[in-house]
């Protein structure tokens, strides 16, 4: 329980098919989360102690490298203990596989935030629906998100570096579309432009899990918009400002998620039936494959903006690239023979 410490403080919990019956049906986990607490000898003296044979670790990309450290120990001390990772995290961020459990879940509830935010925006003059949704490193809820619902002006990822002010800027982008429409929705991911509000990579501070603690995002970007617009225009700005980051996180998982889960349950149990360690379970152009732990830890899964999916969302919002103009783009090309 709670996480990679429960095996060590030997907080359990048997779980038979009556305690289980109905747990898809509720949000959160019954078996507790925690950061931090990876102690690899510790947890695996635990598994040697009980006489654990099958160790099952759920989790997004830190689990999973917790899960690699888990495996390798247990290799090295030559325990017959199979160890299976199962990906689950809202934010897609697990490399090689086509999904993580609770991506589709998320993207679905940020639906309802989005279409909030949308009423709002279009029910006063110069009014903006801003919406911060999770992802730390990845942008894929709130690219998927601003796809699925086509009310989004505006979608910010970490993967995208942006700026506020002079061409081709948010300032600008944002001033041109309330002309045109009279209100405007953004998307931000929690990760987005933290480099613009003064972290840096690396040398900020982290929670246990060694992650970087964010500033919020959407806090900074409704106040600079604000600023921005009173100084331009001389008035005010209907800004509503939503963060539904953990009643998205919190709530059961939809229909396709419960699916998918079964088949990662499934699959991962057969795989250290039939002998099998070291794997995340996973599908691969959507077949179900068994994948070396390491492989999906050694990066990130992250948008790929050179891919077709972003190009499909800049076509659906129209906003800018965030290419700035070079400072001397307008200055004659000197000619080779020069
Ligand atoms: N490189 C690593 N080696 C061992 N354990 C790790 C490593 N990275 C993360 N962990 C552990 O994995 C757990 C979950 O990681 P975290 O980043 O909080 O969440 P997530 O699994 O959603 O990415 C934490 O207990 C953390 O200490
Ligand atoms: O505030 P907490 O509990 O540390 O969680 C915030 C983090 O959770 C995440 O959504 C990851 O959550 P999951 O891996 O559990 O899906 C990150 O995007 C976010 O930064």
């Amino acid at each position: 329980m709670d996480g990679y410490r429960g095996f060590y403080s030997r907080n359990t919990l048997e779980l038979n098919p009556k305690v289980v019956n109905d747990i898809h049906k509720r949000g959160g986990t019954m078996l507790g989360t925690s950061r931090g607490g990876h102690d690899t000898a510790k947890i695996v003296d635990s598994i040697q102690d009980r006489g654990i044979n099958q160790v099952y670790i759920i989790g997004g990309d830190g689990t999973q490298r917790g899960a690699a450290a888990i495996y390798e120990e247990i290799r090295k001390r030559g325990m017959k203990v199979a160890v299976v990772g199962i990906p689950k995290t809202i934010d897609n961020d697990i490399a090689v596989i086509d999904r993580s459990f609770g991506f589709t879940t998320a993207v679905e509830e940020a639906q309802r935030a989005i279409s909030a935010a949308h009423t709002e925006a279009e029910s006063t003059e110069n009014g903006i629906g801003l919406v911060k949704l999770m992802g730390r490193y990845s942008g894929y809820i709130a690219m998927y998100a601003t796809l699925a619902s086509r009310d989004v002006d505006l979608c910010l990822i970490p993967e995208v570096p942006f700026y506020l002010e002079g061409e081709g800027g948010i300032n600008e982008f944002v001033l041109k579309r309330l002309k045109e429409n009279g209100h405007m929705v953004i998307v931000v991911a929690e990760g987005a432009g933290q480099e613009l509000l003064g972290i840096e990579k690396n040398t900020s501070t982290r929670d246990a899990s060694g992650n970087q603690l964010l500033h919020d995002v959407g806090l900074w970007l409704s106040a600079k918009l604000k600023e921005h617009f009173c100084a331009t225009k001389g008035e005010g700005l209907n800004l509503k400002y939503i963060d539904p980051t953990y009643m998205i996180r919190a709530i059961p998982s939809n229909g396709s998620d419960n699916v998918y889960c079964t088949l990662l349950a499934q699959s991962g149990i057969h795989g250290a039936m039939a002998g099998y360690t070291g794997y995340t379970v996973g599908p691969i152009n959507g077949r179900h494959a068994y994948i070396p732990i390491w492989r999906v830890t050694e990066k990130q899964n992250q948008v790929n903006i050179a891919d077709r999916m972003w190009a499909r969302l800049l076509s659906s919002t129209h906003q800018p690239a965030f290419i700035k103009p070079h400072k001397d783009d307008n200055e004659p090309q000197q000619r080779a023979s020069d």
